[in-house]
């Protein structure tokens, strides 16, 4: 694959700068277009207390009480806890549901069957599924139980998927990746932190530290270690700044070992890998 900053940038659709407040609404608008079209009853979403989903949370909230406003009709929007057993950070994924009040909780405690998946895969092939494979399975347990409430509830799966997470391609593929709809895209980490900030969010929601804490031996992994690159570097990418040259390296080598992250599966037809 030949990429540079101008094609990647195409590609992810990012913007030099954009306009919160006209962020904010189109955003809304699409939820609101879409769900109607596809007549469906509302969104899902799981609800971690990090920046991502406390932002797409609220569009959807905002969403279907608009559209409840508009047309007298129930659409709604299902917040979901989704704790590896008890999770360090509780106190900031209940600040995020204070803030997004959504119409209805559900929580559903992954542990007992992603252990239950653990030790069925470790007595089968009689070795150890390590940390960070085990993570990529809750990722995908939690992608389970979203799309199990949104069939149960006529429902739609929410993604957070952003710029800055897809020129990394960081995501577990089918897992957190996996989505119906995905009203962050084209945006980088810090524009949606403006976002937030522009809809008075609390501000721990969205200058805590991103993690996507999925490993057992490393709790609360700073995204940012796990990247060996920082969001202002990659932000800085995606917005068309310059940056050191050892970075864009990283970066476009990173986006090209994720593209079949960002493809369906790969068919005959394909040719983007060649
Ligand atoms: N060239 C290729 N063409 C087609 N498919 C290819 C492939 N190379 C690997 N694959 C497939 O892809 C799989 C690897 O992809 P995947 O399973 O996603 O695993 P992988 O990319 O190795 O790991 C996921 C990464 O995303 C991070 N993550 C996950 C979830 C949430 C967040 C967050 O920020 O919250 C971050 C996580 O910390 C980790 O660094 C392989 O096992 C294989 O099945
Ligand atoms: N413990 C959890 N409970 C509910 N949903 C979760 C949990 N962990 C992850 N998720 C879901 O997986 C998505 C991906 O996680 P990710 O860490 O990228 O986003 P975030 O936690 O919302 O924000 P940040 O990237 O700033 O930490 C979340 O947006 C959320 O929808
Ligand atoms: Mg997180």
């Amino acid at each position: 694959m030949n990429v540079n900053q101008e094609t990647i940038r195409a590609a992810l659709r990012t913007e030099a700068h954009v306009d919160p407040a006209f962020e904010i609404k189109r955003r809304i608008d699409f939820l609101k277009a879409y769900v109607t079209k596809a007549r469906a009853k509302g969104f899902v979403l799981g609800i971690s207390g990090g920046q991502d989903s406390t932002l797409a949370g609220k569009l959807a909230q905002m969403a279907v009480s608009q559209l409840n406003e508009d047309t007298g009709d129930h659409y709604t929007f299902h917040a979901v806890r989704l704790p590896y057993g008890i999770q360090q950070d509780e106190a900031d994924a209940q600040a995020a549901l204070a803030f997004i009040q959504p119409d209805r909780l559900h929580t559903v405690n992954i542990k007992a069957a992603v252990d239950a998946s653990v030790h069925a895969f470790e007595t089968a092939t009689k070795s150890t599924l390590s940390s960070f494979l085990k993570g990529n399975t809750k990722a995908r347990e939690r992608m389970k139980v979203q799309f199990d409430l949104a069939a149960h509830y006529g429902c739609l799966v929410l993604g957070t998927d952003h710029g800055a997470e897809a020129i990394t391609g960081f995501f577990t593929k089918f897992g957190d990746g996996a989505c119906d709809l995905a009203p962050l895209y084209g945006l980088t980490k810090r524009q949606g932190r403006t976002l937030l900030q522009v809809l008075d969010a609390p501000e721990r929601l969205y200058t805590k530290v991103p993690t996507a804490d999925l490993e057992d031996d490393r709790p609360g992994l700073p995204d940012e270690e796990a990247l060996h690159m920082t969001y202002e570097q990659i932000d800085d990418y995606l917005e068309g700044k310059e940056v050191p040259d050892s970075i864009r390296k990283r970066i476009e080598k990173t986006y090209t070992a994720t593209e079949h992250k960002r493809q369906g599966p790969v068919t005959i037809y394909d040719t983007w890998w060649v």
